[in-house]
């Protein structure tokens, strides 16, 4: 039996740290002289079970250990690509968090060069376009945030955007209103998490104070019809990453995950990844698993792919290009 050919969709909420399989945390753990405290793959894999997102989180920074040199930071772009490749994403927009490597004294130019080494090459050699998306910590104080962003500076020409992730309860958006405007000023494209663990109100706040053009994961949404019929008149898209709401425990199981309720309202939602290492798949694996856990459609999928090639930030001649292809596909029988 031949697998089907994925459908061709953009990814627009992918860590690039959450990229990092077990095999290449082994390997760079090696090559830098880095020990894990787990002895073989399976023992690392092993720990991937998380009760929150907390949880999650602390087991994601403690990996990140191993990350050190430009050439890894490429190395671990490299990987995300070709996997990405092989489940039809066909441009990417890449989130990268540059707190988390700083405290072990990796450095922006590390981070930033190693990554865009991987990527400048990704459309001759996958055809896939990409973008980079700086994260701001949001359990990190703003100013840090603000610091963060100046560091950066000299890498606008190579980061389309910003975004916030990490710890959200009791880190409101509101807090980095002042650095998404100072974002905003340069030209950066704006999108935040929010509405994943936290509550609607985050939403509201990522939209009101910080002007976001995306709202990453937003699944809490559906807690409050006023936001979500804002949501749908805005044509506000949600980046939404069933996987990861499984293992994080923002839903029970795959078939109480909201989306077919968020399609059915007209929102403008998305599939992704996120970690796809620590959640189980990549953006396809992701696809297929709504489909036969929630009973979408193909015209289903054909519209979540659609969703995610217009909700890119693109020029119109690639999304004309992309959409062509979504359209072109045939499911198989
Ligand atoms: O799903 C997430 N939520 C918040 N922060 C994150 N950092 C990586 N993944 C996530
Ligand atoms: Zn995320």
């Amino acid at each position: 039996m031949s697998t089907p050919v994925p459908i061709p969709k953009a990814e627009l909420h992918i860590h690039i740290e959450g990229t990092l399989e077990p095999e290449l945390a082994f390997e760079l753990a090696e090559r830098n002289g880095v020990r894990l405290p787990y002895a073989t793959v399976d023992e690392l894999r092993a720990a991937y079970s998380f009760s929150d997102l907390q949880s999650f989180l602390d087991l994601y920074y403690a990996l990140m250990a191993v990350l050190r040199t430009e050439r890894d930071f490429t190395d671990l772009a490299d990987a995300y690509l070709a996997r990405a490749t092989a489940q039809g994403v066909r441009h990417a927009e890449i989130f990268f968090d540059p707190q988390a490597h700083a405290v072990r004294g990796v450095g922006m130019d590390v981070v930033v060069r190693g990554l865009a080494a991987a990527l400048e090459s990704a459309e001759e050699r996958h055809g896939m376009t990409t973008r980079l998306i700086l994260c701001f910590l949001r359990d990190r104080p703003a100013d840090e945030a603000l610091r963060t962003l100046e560091e950066a500076r000299p890498y606008f020409n190579v980061i389309s955007g910003v975004g916030l992730d990490s710890a959200e309860v009791g880190n409101p958006p509101e807090k980095f209103r002042e650095v998404f405007a100072t974002a905003r000023d340069a030209g950066l494209h704006l999108v935040a998490h929010a509405g994943e663990e936290g509550p609607p109100a985050y939403v509201w706040q990522a939209l009101d104070a910080l002007g976001v053009e995306r709202v990453d994961h937003g699944v809490r949404c559906m807690e409050d019809e006023a936001l979500v019929e804002r949501l749908r008149s805005e044509r506000m898209p949600l980046t939404v990453c069933p996987f990861s709401n499984v293992r994080l425990r923002v839903v029970d199981r795959l078939e109480d995950h909201p989306l077919p309720r968020m399609l059915q309202a007209g929102l403008m939602v998305t599939v992704n990844s996120d970690d796809p290492a620590y959640f189980g798949g990549y953006a396809e694996d992701n696809m297929r698993g709504v489909r036969s856990a929630l009973g979408l459609g193909e015209e289903d999928v054909r519209t979540l792919a659609r969703n995610s090639v217009n909700a890119a930030f693109i020029d119109a001649d690639r999304r004309a290009a992309l959409l062509a292809e979504v359209d072109a596909h045939r499911f198989a029988d």
